[in-house]
């Protein structure tokens, strides 16, 4: 527990609103590869060295390397055990490839910042929230509220004790916030046809039909989980607040959206300063659901692995002034596609008044501004069109350094670092047979 209260700066860095989270598994993943493949005993090897330097690992796992022939090891380490440093550097004089991704990689030069490479690592983030009174400011309307603290706390356990692969808890929403999702609900679907963009207007009447959007009904994640994972392959897990912006874009990386469960404060259902079911279901649902953007958002995520802590903060910032509170032009006039705006009455309403400043989206200048998070934004950003945005972010977050590819394997649902000519030639390959697929369905029509 961090005991210290942080004062809040009106506005914030871009993107640092959000610190890295408490860090209860600071781990270091050592992928490895022995010099010659059919090297006997290479684990053990590498096993004995670690030992010998009193390094503990809490996870060991070998399998068929797709890097060169052989195999390939995955160790995790555990911190604060042995000589950590004297054992890599001796590794490294026996091994034909290490890649050494690490939670603490500010103290390792060689490491690359940490990202799940399964779709079951992302079960690791539950305990990086960062939380109100503590990291985030605590004048939240909730914040006295011992009955709302106390619901807080039943949905923050839900979302601690999930595993990737179980079914999203149903929950009995109470009458209270059955009433407010229903004031926020009523007032923001006033709006939606004349402020909204048509490809939020367009998904949600399949919401109403198929996962019990209503006025007097708090759609269950299981149920919008199941309908855009039908739709994208999109899938929701729960989380119990805000996560750091270098975990919540690695969720997006396979497809996976992080989705508080709680519902704002009743005091102030038309802006709340933190996402919440509303924020969720009605900002950001409906366009999963779309396509383009659950693959333009998916190649954000894929973007922000292993990138450095600078470029994670302007991807961010970009993020928060398209995906969170993006304004574009539809015909002639300006509409929302950001979620934050689609969640909120209040702000809704006042974007597209004349209050604003408005400013033409641009990444690079674009993911320097400084925004705050916690009342209406000052400055919107404009896109020309909703996929103008899209092509703009993808162009910036291409430029982002990295010593290798990442693609994402849906068949294993896990992350490949690309960086030997054996995997590209086995891409290649697979790019072929598709092609060939295509001509072939082409000779049909
Ligand atoms: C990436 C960017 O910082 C973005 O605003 C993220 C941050 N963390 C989050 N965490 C949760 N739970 N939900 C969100 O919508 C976000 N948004
Ligand atoms: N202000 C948003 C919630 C939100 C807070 C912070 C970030 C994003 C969204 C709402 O009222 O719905
Ligand atoms: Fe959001």
């Amino acid at each position: 527990m961090t005991s210290e209260k942080m004062k809040k700066p009106k506005l914030m860095e871009g993107g640092n609103y959000i610190r890295e989270g408490r860090d209860s598994t600071k781990s270091t993943w050592l992928l490895i590869s022995p010099v010659a493949p059919d090297e006997a005993g290479s684990l053990a090897r590498y096993l004995g060295i670690f030992s010998s330097h009193g390094v503990n690992l809490s996870h060991i796992e070998s399998r068929s390397s797709t890097r060169r022939p052989g195999y390939e090891f995955m160790v995790e380490c555990e911190h604060g055990s042995g000589d950590f440093g004297a054992a890599l550097e001796e590794l490294k004089k026996n091994v034909g490839y290490l890649n050494i991704i690490s939670r603490n990689y500010k103290d390792n030069r060689s490491a690359v910042p940490w990202f799940p490479r399964r779709i079951r690592d992302l079960d690791r983030f539950a305990n990086q929230i960062l939380s109100y009174g503590a990291e985030l400011d605590s004048d939240h309307p909730g914040f006295t509220d011992p009955v709302y603290r106390d619901r807080r706390k039943y949905f923050a356990d839900i979302a601690y004790n999930y595993k990737h692969g179980e079914p999203l808890p149903y929950v009995e929403y109470t009458k209270e916030e059955v009433a407010t999702w229903g004031v926020v609900f009523r007032k923001l679907t006033e709006l939606y046809p004349t402020h909204a963009c048509k490809e939020h207007n367009h998904v949600f009447p399949l919401l109403i039909e198929n996962c019990g959007y209503r006025d007097d009904n708090i759609p269950q994640l299981e149920d919008v989980s199941n309908f855009l994972r039908d739709s994208t392959g999109f899938t929701l897990r729960p989380v119990a607040g805000l996560l750091s912006s270098r975990d919540f874009l690695a969720g997006l990386a396979f497809r996976v959206f992080h989705s508080t469960q709680y519902i704002r404060h009743h005091s102030r259902p038309l802006y709340t300063p933190e996402p919440d079911v509303c924020h969720e279901l009605l900002g950001h649902a409906p366009l999963f659901a779309d396509p383009a953007f659950a693959q333009f958002s998916q190649e954000i995520g894929l973007a922000s692995l292993g990138a450095p802590d600078d470029y994670i903060e302007k991807l961010a910032t970009c993020f928060w002034f398209t995906v969170e509170f993006g304004l574009c032009r539809q015909e002639g006039q300006l509409k929302a596609y950001g979620a934050g705006l689609l969640s909120s009455f209040g702000e809704l309403q006042y974007c597209l008044s004349d209050k604003p400043e408005l400013r033409e989206f641009d990444p690079e200048s674009t993911g320097g501004t400084k925004y705050p998070i916690t009342e209406y934004q000052p400055v919107y950003f404009v896109a020309n069109s909703f996929e103008d945005a899209q092509e703009k972010m993808i162009k910036f977050a291409q430029t982002i350094p990295r010593d290798f590819g990442v693609r994402y394997n849906p068949y294993t649902q896990s992350i490949d670092i690309l960086d030997s000519a054996r995997q590209i030639r086995v891409l290649m390959r697979e790019v072929h047979q598709e092609m060939e697929l295509l001509l072939n369905a082409m000779d049909k029509l």
